[in-house]
C-alpha cells in the first residue's frame, strides 16, 4: 500500500502519524524546516508537542517534499493562514487525483475562502477533503479513544477515506457535507475564546452554560444560512467540537480567552502558541454579516480583538441585547 503523506509537523501531524504508524500504515511527514525534520527523524519524538511519545518505524520525517508525490493521501496540518502558501509549495509534487484532507480549522484571513476552495485555487487536480471533530493532539497521540468526522465531495470518496484512515482508537464518521464540517471546526474556534473570556473574568458555571449554548445557536444559525446540514453542525466536527473546545484548558482558544479575560496581553497570550480563532474572527464575522446572520458572541470576540470594544462592554452589550424567542 502507498504511503499516507502528512504536511506539517507539528502537535496535529505527528499526532495523526502516530496513530497512523501504530496501525501499520507507512506514513511520510514533512516539515519546512530540515533542521527540524532531521530531529524527528533522528530522535523519533516531537519534544516540542508531545513529549514521550515516540515515533513509530512506519513515519519517515523529511523536509524534502518529493515522497508527498509517491502517497495516495496527503493529509494538510498547518495553520489555516498558512495553508496556500504550503500547497503552493509543494502541491505541485503530489499526484492528480490524490485527495487532500485538511485538518486545519478556519477560514483565509483576506479572501475570506474556505479550506476546501484554498485546495481547489492551489490543487485543482486533487479532490479536497477535510478531518475535523473534537480531538486534542495530545489524546490522540497517547491512543486514547477519539472521534472525529472525515468529510468529501462524496460519500463513498469519505467512507473510503474514513476506513483508510481509522484505527482501533481513533474512530472515523464519514459524510459528503464538506461544507457544515469546515464551518463547525472554524466557527468553535472563535466561540471557544469567548467562553474562555467568560472563564478568564470568573463570570461563574452558569454563565459558561449559558454562553456555551448561545455559541452553539449561533454556530447553527450559520452553517444552515450557508448551506450546512443541521445534523453535520449537531455533530462531532460542530457541537462536539465545541464541547470540547469551549469547555477545556487544554485548548489553545479557551486558554488564550482566559487569559484576555485575566487582563493579560493578548499578543504575549497567543505568542509561542497557535490560536486559530484569532485570525478567523473577523473573517467569520464578516462572512455572517454578508448574509445577515446574527452572530452576538463571534462580533464582540472581532471587537475584543480589534480593540474596539473592551471587555466589560462587551458583556454588557451582550446582556443588554432585547429578549426574544429562543433559537
Ligand atoms: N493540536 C490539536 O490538538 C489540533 C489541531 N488541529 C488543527 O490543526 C492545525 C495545525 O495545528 P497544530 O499542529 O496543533 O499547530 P502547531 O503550531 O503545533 O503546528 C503547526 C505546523 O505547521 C507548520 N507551519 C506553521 N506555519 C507554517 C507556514 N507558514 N508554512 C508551512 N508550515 C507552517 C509548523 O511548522 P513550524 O513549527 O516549523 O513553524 C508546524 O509544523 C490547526 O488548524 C489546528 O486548529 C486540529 C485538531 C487538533
Ligand atoms: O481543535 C482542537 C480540538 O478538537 C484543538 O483546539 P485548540 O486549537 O484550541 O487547542
Amino acid at each position: 500500500m502507498a504511503s499516507i503523506g502528512i504536511i506539517g509537523a507539528g502537535a496535529w501531524g505527528t499526532a495523526l502519524a502516530v496513530t497512523l504508524a501504530r496501525n501499520g500504515q507507512s506514513v511520510s511527514l514533512w516539515s519546512r524546516f530540515e533542521g527540524w525534520a532531521d530531529r524527528l527523524q533522528v530522535e523519533r519524538e516531537n519534544k516540542r508537542s508531545l513529549p514521550g511519545v515516540t515515533l513509530p518505524a512506519g513515519i519517515t520525517v523529511s523536509a524534502v517534499p518529493d515522497a508527498l508525490g509517491r502517497c495516495d493521501l496527503v493529509l494538510a496540518v498547518v495553520p489555516a493562514q498558512a495553508l496556500r502558501e504550503t500547497l503552493l509549495a509543494v502541491g505541485p509534487l503530489i499526484r492528480a487525483g490524490t485527495p487532500i484532507v485538511v485538518c486545519a480549522k478556519g477560514i483565509e484571513r483576506g479572501t475570506g475562502a474556505s479550506m476546501r476552495d484554498v485546495v481547489r485555487s492551489c490543487c485543482p487536480e486533487c479532490p479536497p477533503a477535510a478531518l475535523s471533530g473534537p480531538s486534542f493532539a495530545a489524546d490522540v497521540a497517547k491512543g486514547l479513544p477519539t472521534a472525529v468526522t472525515l468529510a468529501a465531495e462524496t460519500l463513498d470518496g469519505a467512507g473510503r477515506m474514513a476506513r483508510r484512515l481509522a484505527t482501533p482508537t481513533f474512530r472515523l464518521y464519514h459524510t459528503d457535507d464538506l461544507l457544515g464540517v469546515e464551518i463547525g471546526g472554524a466557527a468553535k474556534n472563535v466561540l471557544a475564546i469567548a467562553c474562555g473570556i467568560a472563564q478568564g473574568r470568573a463570570l461563574g458555571a452558569s454563565a459558561s452554560a449559558a454562553l456555551m449554548a448561545r455559541a452553539f445557536s449561533e454556530l447553527l444559525r450559520f452553517g444552515r444560512a450557508s448551506g450546512a446540514r443541521a445534523e453535520t453542525l449537531m455533530g462531532l466536527s460542530g457541537l462536539g467540537d465545541l464541547v470540547l473546545t469551549c469547555g477545556s484548558p487544554q485548548s489553545r482558544n479557551f486558554a488564550f480567552g482566559v487569559a484576555l479575560g485575566q487582563g493579560l496581553d493578548a499578543s504575549a497570550a497567543s505568542r509561542d502558541k497557535l490560536v486559530e480563532g484569532i485570525a478567523t474572527a473577523p473573517v467569520l464575522h464578516a462572512a455572517a454579516r454578508k448574509i445577515g446572520v446574527e452572530m452576538p458572541i463571534v462580533e464582540s470576540v472581532d471587537a475584543i480583538l480589534a480593540k474596539r470594544l473592551t471587555i466589560a462592554d462587551a458583556i454588557e452589550a451582550l446582556l443588554t441585547r432585547p429578549p426574544r424567542a429562543e433559537d
